[in-house]
């Protein structure tokens, strides 16, 4: 048995899985999604080189990924720290730092981070998608990959001792790509080995999230082990949603905080409100998939801290749990969605 088994595993070092707390699966402390910027709509080129103004504030809810700027959260650490004193003031206790390879992981700080707050933090190992894969990285043999990733949660990533508690999140695209599937094939290898939670990025298509599931399972991961984020703007048919459901694995709504009318990633997709995240808790646990829902904001630009006007990390304990309580989701029930669930996925084996 490893010295792993039976404990999370955080920036600060191993802890007992009933001290994490009320814990948000899947956000972001320090990260760029420069890699992901979509350019402004025509006319717009002056307010996207400027947009942290009072009168843009409704622009870049609606353009966020249009501001160069906006896409740089490393820059932001002292609000950062702000908001998990905030996050903890608001009955929070642990934060899942979904930043892998790509998307400039910064263990340093978030160690730094969850020493100054109290907050227990746990760094993602893996790699982002595709296109911030670079030229040595699509290469490698899903052998390397794997040895890669168990080092990073064995002795630490990144030329630091500092140690991963999850792999992911893993960036996954529609289709996913060679590079790509090697990644999760390396990841369910490093599973196996190591008994550790995984945490899924799904393409932007009904069918994505399935389709990694094959390819984990297929490789010998542990689907029960596994969380599929963002079903949110993934997954909008209920009869399809509880299709997916019957596969096993954790069923995470992370973009709670999102509101916006035009998803660029994807012009077929209507980004639900928060209103409808709760329709979507609320039919899985009837259903009874209760202890499969984890929830967070996924917290990845610059407007959404609340120094910018945003919601901040602690807008789901303060805003949604009523909301949840007000739409029939049981105490008990929550307990579980922001505790329970979170304790055991991030337990290792
Ligand atoms: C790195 C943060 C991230 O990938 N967030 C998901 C954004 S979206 O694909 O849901 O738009």
């Amino acid at each position: 048995m490893s010295e792993l088994s039976g404990k999370v595993q955080t920036v600060l070092g191993l802890v007992d899985p009933d001290q994490l707390g009320r814990t948000m699966t899947h956000e972001h402390l320090t990260m760029t999604f420069a890699c992901c910027y979509f350019p402004p709509p025509q006319g717009d080129e002056a307010v996207a080189e400027n947009p942290f103004q009072m009168q843009h504030m409704h622009w870049l809810r609606q353009n966020p990924y249009s501001s160069h700027e906006n896409l740089l959260l490393q820059q932001e650490v002292p609000a950062v720290r702000d908001e998990l004193l905030a996050f903890r003031k608001a009955g929070g206790g642990t934060i899942v730092e979904n930043t892998t390879t790509g998307i400039d992981r910064d263990l340093p700080t978030l160690k730094q981070l969850s020493k100054d707050t109290g907050v227990h933090v746990i760094a993602g190992a893996g790699y982002y998608v595709d296109c911030t894969h670079t030229e040595a990285t699509k290469r490698m043999s899903v052998e390397k990959l794997t040895d890669i990733i168990v080092s990073e949660v064995l002795h630490g990533a990144d030329g630091t001792d500092i140690r991963c508690g999850v792999i992911g999140e893993i960036g996954t695209g529609w289709p996913i790509t060679e590079s790509e599937t090697k990644v999760l094939r390396a990841t369910a290898h490093a599973q196996t080995q190591l008994g550790c939670p995984v945490i899924i990025h799904p393409g932007r298509n009904p069918a994505a999230p399935a389709e990694v599931l094959r390819i984990l399972q297929e490789a010998g991961g542990d689907i029960s082990k596994t969380v599929m984020s963002h079903l949110d703007r993934t997954i909008f048919d209920d009869g399809e949603l509880l299709e997916f459901a019957k596969l096993g694995c954790y069923l995470e709504y992370d973009l709670f905080g999102i509101e916006m009318l035009d998803y660029p990633y994807n012009l077929e997709v209507d980004m639900p409100s928060d209103s409808q995240r709760v329709k979507a808790l609320a039919l899985l646990v009837k259903e009874g998939y209760g202890d499969k829902v984890l929830v967070a904001h996924d917290i990845h630009t610059k407007n959404r801290l609340t120094k910018y006007g945003g919601h901040g990390y602690s807008h789901i304990l303060k805003n949604i749990v009523p909301k949840m309580l007000m739409r029939g989701i049981s105490q008990h029930q929550v307990d579980k969605i922001l505790i329970d669930n979170p304790k055991h996925w991030l337990t290792f084996k």
